[in-house]
């Protein structure tokens, strides 16, 4: 059952939080919070997001904070360290959020960089963390794919590259030039219309797949069962949430039968300060656990009244998807 619009934004929470680094382009996440009878929930699509591909992230808020989380296969969750493209020189601070952590994914391909400095942050990582994976967020073509990738390759091996190129035609490009390397797809499953057009073409080894823009933790779980029956294994990443989004993705990560990798669901370090006292690493792994926002995190900060009357406004447009 879908609450009404007035009992979604009753009891709201519109959030600016500032993070220690630029990450996919931004400074500052805005995020709001929901709470239902199940406990809280988030809604935070990217703001450069329409409101048809934002409705799955509502949906998603809807069904953590309106129906909770599905029944754990086990309490703990594997996470990786995520490293996004700075200079070598600031992977080792990074590196210390995420005690016992032995799996780093390291963002690679950014605008304005190159190869090299791409290169040098994963040596600087590989000097700390014995599992590399990359991501490349589809910015490089097959060649340069292919290019980067060997280089890389000639430091040690690579967990997976994630999402290599933009198109389900290069990945499978990516996988037939470098058959030694996994390859993951995120963009090519999360922001498809089909996501399982990539795996049937051939073009991920492993599949990357987040709560909020599949539309929620049951939603993640059926698609975790059918990438299954195509023998394509899933990491669980975080979209970037709040830790009350990332409950809901550690709650998914807990409730899949078979996890073999180490999912994305540390990005809460990326925070200055999240919405509540973060889940403490315990051998590199987080509890699936709910979380209660600290009241006091909440009020300090809150968005700016102009940002809570655009959020609510979105919530209104996006509703209209809802069914
Ligand atoms: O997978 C991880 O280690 C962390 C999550 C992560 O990298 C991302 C979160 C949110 C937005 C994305 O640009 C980015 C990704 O591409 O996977
Ligand atoms: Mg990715």
């Amino acid at each position: 059952m879908i609450p009404s619009i007035d009992e979604v934004l009753d009891g709201s929470h519109v959030l600016s939080l500032p993070m220690r680094t630029k990450f996919r382009g931004i400074t500052t996440r805005e995020v709001m919070l929901v709470r239902g009878p199940a406990g809280w929930g988030e809604f935070s699509p990217f703001t450069e997001y329409d409101d048809q591909e934002a409705s799955a992230w509502l949906r998603s808020g809807i069904e953590a904070a309106w129906d909770g989380p599905p029944e754990p296969y086990r309490e703990r969750v594997r996470i990786n360290a995520t490293v996004p493209a700075v200079p070598p020189s600031e992977v080792p601070g990074i590196l210390a959020r995420y005690p016992g952590v032995d799996t780093a994914k390291v963002k690679v391909a950014e605008k304005g960089q190159t190869v090299a400095d791409d290169v040098e942050r994963v040596r600087a990582v590989r000097a700390v963390v014995p599992r590399v994976r990359v991501d490349a967020n589809g910015g490089w073509t097959v060649d340069e794919a292919v290019d980067a990738l060997s280089l890389l390759l000639e430091d040690g091996e690579l967990e997976y590259a994630e999402q290599p190129c933009a198109t389900v035609p290069e990945l499978v490009e990516v996988r037939r030039r470098l058959p030694g390397l996994r390859v993951a797809a995120d963009e090519s499953i999360r922001r498809a219309e089909d996501p399982l057009r990539v795996v049937r073409a051939g073009g991920a080894d492993v599949a990357v797949v987040k709560v909020a823009p599949l539309g929620g933790m049951r939603a993640l779980l059926e698609l975790a069962g059918e990438l299954g029956e195509y023998g394509v294994p899933v990491v669980v990443s975080s979209a970037l949430d709040s830790a009350v989004g990332m409950a809901a993705g550690i709650a998914a990560a807990a409730a899949i039968p078979k996890l073999e990798f180490a999912c994305g669901l540390g990005t809460g370090s990326l925070f200055v300060d999240d919405v509540c006292q973060g889940q403490e690493l315990v051998d590199g792994t987080l509890l699936a656990s709910s979380v209660e926002p600290d009241p006091a995190r909440l009020a300090a900060s809150a968005a700016s009244e102009e940002r809570v009357r655009w959020w609510h406004e979105r919530v209104r447009r996006t509703y209209a998807f809802l069914n």
